[in-house]
């Protein structure tokens, strides 16, 4: 994977901030993902993060149960226990596949919203279980909004677009943010391709940001080469990996595609071994337009050369539409 970018560079000269966001939008555009570093979000908050997202996945059962994601697919909050869902099921939705492989994901997760969310509010273990545990997610939560913004703005500016139209477009902090935790698990239980610890999908929004450890397994489809999945290591668990979601393709009417990804065995394991696949801790930021926004795409990307691929369709009608696959 190309280098990773310096984000504090959007913040220096204007020659500057020009020339990180339009590497910025060459590297998402070529190699579907990009990695950031110097983005703002302090390495302390970052190990913070992770030490909460441990503490969470290391209660009993019976705890996490206590904040327990519905078993339909909205709200889209609280715990999900390793095999609630399936991401197979999405698998090539934007891409015009069949669907209905079924992969089993082995994963667990915790989701969450805004706390300023006025339609769905979050799920909680009680404050004794895990303490400052809240407190630090909602905090966490406002400081991954701000940085969005800004990564959206020099997106906005890469592409021509009016940055105000973006960042109106992502006002309510309607967002979606998760942790997620991989059991450590035999390569021989993966080997039949029956399981995986997050088949390859697309994310709904407009832009994730993800933070991973160190164990590796995730790859992003080159975008330049479709078919070919390259993995993503981060030289450090602050680093943030960004990709493009489906929103974006459609409001850029498929300039920008969404990156498919997955996690998989990391490198050093031997696939169908009896290595033992090491856990692994990850936490996805996904942006999301206000909810009564059109993903209509942006009018300086319908021509008569490139007509217009998608209908009129709200943020929230096409989340809801994605997500219903996956508890089906
Ligand atoms: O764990 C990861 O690195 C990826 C997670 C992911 O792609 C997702 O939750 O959408
Ligand atoms: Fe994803």
């Amino acid at each position: 994977m190309s280098e990773t970018l310096d984000l504090s560079l959007l913040k220096g000269t204007p020659e500057q901030r020009e020339a990180v966001s339009t590497a910025l939008l060459k590297t998402l555009k070529t190699r579907g993902g990009a990695k950031l570093k110097n983005h703002g979000l302090s390495d302390d908050l970052v190990h913070n993060l992770f030490d909460y997202t441990r503490k969470f996945f290391a209660l009993s059962h019976e705890d996490k149960m206590t904040a327990k994601h519905p078993p339909e697919s909205t709200p889209n909050r609280g715990y999900s226990y390793v095999g609630q869902e399936s991401i197979s099921s999405i698998s090539g939705y934007e891409k015009g596949l069949s669907q209905g492989k079924s992969i089993r994901d082995i994963k667990e997760t915790l989701d969450m919203g805004s706390a300023r969310d006025d339609l769905v509010d979050n799920i909680w273990v009680e404050e004794s279980k895990l303490p400052g545990f809240r407190k630090f997610m909602e905090g966490f939560y406002e400081e991954c909004f701000k940085l969005e913004l800004e990564i959206l703005a020099a997106l906005a500016e890469a592409l021509d677009v009016p940055s105000e139209q973006m960042k109106t477009l992502h006002s309510r902090a309607e967002n979606e943010f998760r942790l997620l935790h991989y059991p450590p698990i035999n390569a021989s239980e993966l080997a039949d391709g029956t399981a995986t610890r997050i088949a390859e999908h697309t994310d709904f929004g407009t832009i994730t940001m993800l933070f991973q450890d160190s164990v590796g397994g995730l790859q992003v489809e080159d975008q330049q080469q479709l078919g070919t999945f390259r993995n993503i290591e981060s030289a450090d668990k602050t680093e943030i990996i960004l990709n493009i979601g489906d929103s974006l393709q459609r409001l850029t009417n498929d300039t920008f595609r969404a990156a498919c990804h997955r996690v998989t065995y990391p490198p050093s394991i031997k696939v169908g071994s009896d290595q033992i696949i090491p856990e692994r801790y990850s936490i996805a930021y996904f942006a999301k337009p206000n909810r009564t926004a059109s993903l209509f795409p942006f009018k300086k990307f319908v021509t008569p050369s490139t007509p217009c691929k998608y209908d009129d369709i709200t943020a929230w009608e096409y989340n809801n539409l994605r997500i219903a696959k996956l508890f089906s």
